[in-house]
């Protein structure tokens, strides 16, 4: 299949013509699982060009034509797994560089389009209404619209969604004030994978003086607790990007099914109610989504082989910001560090243990020729990018110049798309009086598999205690009791569980000795459950089985659902009863959850 060479998971190509601005008109119908409508493209030719080439997935084209009506012809190629189908439109006559076509599709999307989740009552907390909502990233804004579906191409977009009583519409921008149709703006250029749409219902709470939070009425008082420090870390963001320039941040809280932990949607982050822990300890998530704003949406990876620019700059710069709000400059440094440690630890797990050191899906740029990038997604570009800039930042001397780099930086490439080469040679450039810059080893960071060549020294102070804990549990021969962990924090018991997951598993009784010991098996904390139960399944507690399965069965966040069934795929004797229990719940999934997993099982070999 022809692919663009600035792109391997698109049809398009962005190097001779690129869509500028997108007006859609939608209709939602809960009955049919549908999204019926127009999108009015304006593209930009860059090259002379004979046809437009757009990507779709799973698409009814019902007409396309020019703004005054006139019908085009076009063709759709036959559909290839995973990447949808090329849509072809000869154009009546050539068009030249500079000249700006407009052009009217008007579609329909299939009750399986893979962006979409389309929940039944049962599946919502208030049971009694159904719910839709999409997640592009990385490539499926294509099972939305026609479009050039690679972040390569960046556009402004108007919307007018219909949709029947008493259903509230959002989309990932600036929401109109009309009581009669729901309309939407994003002035900002976005690439498709962040155009988003949540259609259900819904209420809202005032967070802040830019920012709602929304959710189904019963999660409604529990969200606005949990976010309420919104306003607050976005002042922190702005102290060190320079200003929001999205005008709007909203949340909102999804049902369970929702695949990630947050989605950084402009205007409106999406999130999953597995925040909602009662004591803001995953607040960490919040202000990652926000530090979003800056890198991953105004500041693009060109495409997903350089994800790592949107992944590890966001996990670097949410981890400045963190220790921002710490007033005391010392332990806002360690807080730093024992983030960044967590951070180290899930990336050993992910690299020795899940995918291997000479796995090329362990490098920072990696090859998706071939490759869909939701077969890519890891914590590398999470942890391993932001471990790179940690390293950067030591070598050239610290935040005091780094923090400078980074504002420059950001304002250099704001509103563009750029690959590692790009952020290379601006980094090279700006430091070419720094000496240390010679000591670095770029192949081996960028394209070289494995763990990361150099560990920066973190203070390791917030670990020590864990440390002494961890050896204490391991000596079979010693008491345990509550005083051990009476002065841990939720992020030192998950640091101290995550360490016994990357060590050789304790034997059962022990394990449920510690269990009680230290109240870990009553935790509310879902950073706190998922990796206990991991500890319960790779020590063989039969008696924690259907707990397991319970708990991914009533969410489905992948950073916690996949882990659980492949450690329940690893262990022999209770391998089938895990396969029974996704197929059955297969139908309740989201497509990439449901994708995923099926590889994570071995289902489709
Ligand atoms: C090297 C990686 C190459 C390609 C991956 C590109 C896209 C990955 C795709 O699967 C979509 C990812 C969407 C992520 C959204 C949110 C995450 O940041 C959430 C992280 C996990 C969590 O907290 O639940
Ligand atoms: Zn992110």
């Amino acid at each position: 299949m022809a692919l663009s060479p600035l792109d391997p998971s698109s049809y398009s190509r962005p190097e001779l013509a690129v869509v500028k601005h997108i007006d859609l008109k939608l209709n939602v119908d809960f009955e049919k699982k549908q999204l019926t409508g127009e999108a009015l493209l304006t593209v930009n030719v860059i090259n002379s060009i004979e046809q437009l080439i757009l990507d779709s997935s799973n698409l009814t084209i019902e007409s396309i034509e020019t703004e005054d009506g006139k019908s085009l012809n076009f063709t759709l190629a036959d559909a290839v797994p995973n990447y949808g189908s090329k849509l072809t439109i000869p154009l009546p006559e050539p068009a030249t560089a500079n000249q700006n076509l407009k052009i009217r599709i008007k579609y329909k999307t299939s009750p399986s389009a893979t962006a979409l989740q389309w929940l039944e009552p049962t599946q919502t907390s208030g049971k009694k209404y159904p719910y839709m909502f999409s997640q592009c990233q990385p490539i499926h804004a294509r099972s939305i619209l026609p479009c050039q579906d690679s972040p390569a191409v960046k556009f402004t977009y108007n919307a007018e969604v219909t949709a029947p009583e008493p259903f509230t519409v959002l989309m990932s921008a600036i929401k109109g004030n009309s009581s009669e149709k729901a309309t939407f703006r994003q002035p900002v250029p976005i690439p498709s994978y962040l155009l988003a749409i949540a259609v259900a219902v819904l209420e809202s709470r005032e967070l802040g003086p830019r920012s709602h939070v929304w959710s189904e009425k019963e999660e409604i008082d529990r969200s606005a607790w949990e976010f309420a420090d919104t306003e607050k870390y976005l002042q922190a963001a702005e102290r060190l990007c320079g200003p929001y320039q999205w005008t709007q941040y909203d949340l909102l809280v999804l049902p369970p099914s929702f695949p990630y932990g947050g989605m950084e949607n402009p205007c409106l982050t999406f999130v999953t109610p597995t925040l909602l822990a009662g004591d803001r300890s995953q607040a960490d998530v919040i202000v990652h989504e926000i530090m979003h704003s800056w890198t991953g949406n105004l500041v693009t990876n060109r495409n997903f082989e350089h994800f790592w620019l949107n992944e590890g700059f966001t996990v670097f710069l949410e981890r400045k910001v963190g220790a921002s709000l710490i007033a005391d400059k010392e332990e806002a440094h360690r807080s730093r560090d024992f983030s960044s440690l967590l951070g180290l630890q899930e990336l050993t797990e992910t690299v020795k243990l899940e995918l291997g050191e000479s796995n090329p899906l362990t490098s920072l740029v990696v090859d998706l020729v071939g490759v869909h990038p939701d077969d890519a997604f890891s914590t590398v570009p999470y942890e391993k990018g932001s471990l790179f800039l940690r390293y950067l930042e030591d070598l050239l001397g610290g935040s005091e110049v780094f923090d400078d780099f980074l504002r420059s930086y950001l304002d250099k490439f704001q509103r563009q798309s750029i690959d590692t080469d790009q952020f290379k040679a601006y980094l090279l450039d700006y430091f070419k009086d720094n000496e240390a810059m010679k000591g670095v080893d770029w192949t081996t960071w960028l394209h070289k598999s494995g763990m990361p060549p150099v560990i920066p020294a973190y203070d390791t102070s917030m670990t020590k205690d864990v440390t002494v804990l961890l050896a204490k549990v391991n000596d079979t021969s010693s008491t345990l009791e509550y005083s051990n962990v009476l002065t841990f924090t939720p992020q030192q018991m998950i640091n101290f569980l995550q360490a016994l997951i990357d060590q050789d598993p304790l034997p059962l009784d022990r394990l449920r000795n510690m269990g009680k010991k230290y109240n870990i098996d009553t935790s509310k904390n879902s950073e706190i459950v998922y990796r206990w139960l991991r500890l319960c399944i790779r020590s063989r507690d039969e008696s924690k089985l259907s707990e397991a399965l319970q708990f991914v069965n009533n969410q489905g966040r992948m950073k916690y659902v996949r882990p659980i069934y492949r450690d329940l795929y690893n262990w022999e004797a209770v391998r089938e009863r895990a396969i029974e229990n996704f197929l059955k719940n297969e139908a309740n999934m989201m497509h990439v959850s449901a994708y995923t997993l099926r590889k994570d099982l071995h289902l489709n070999e």
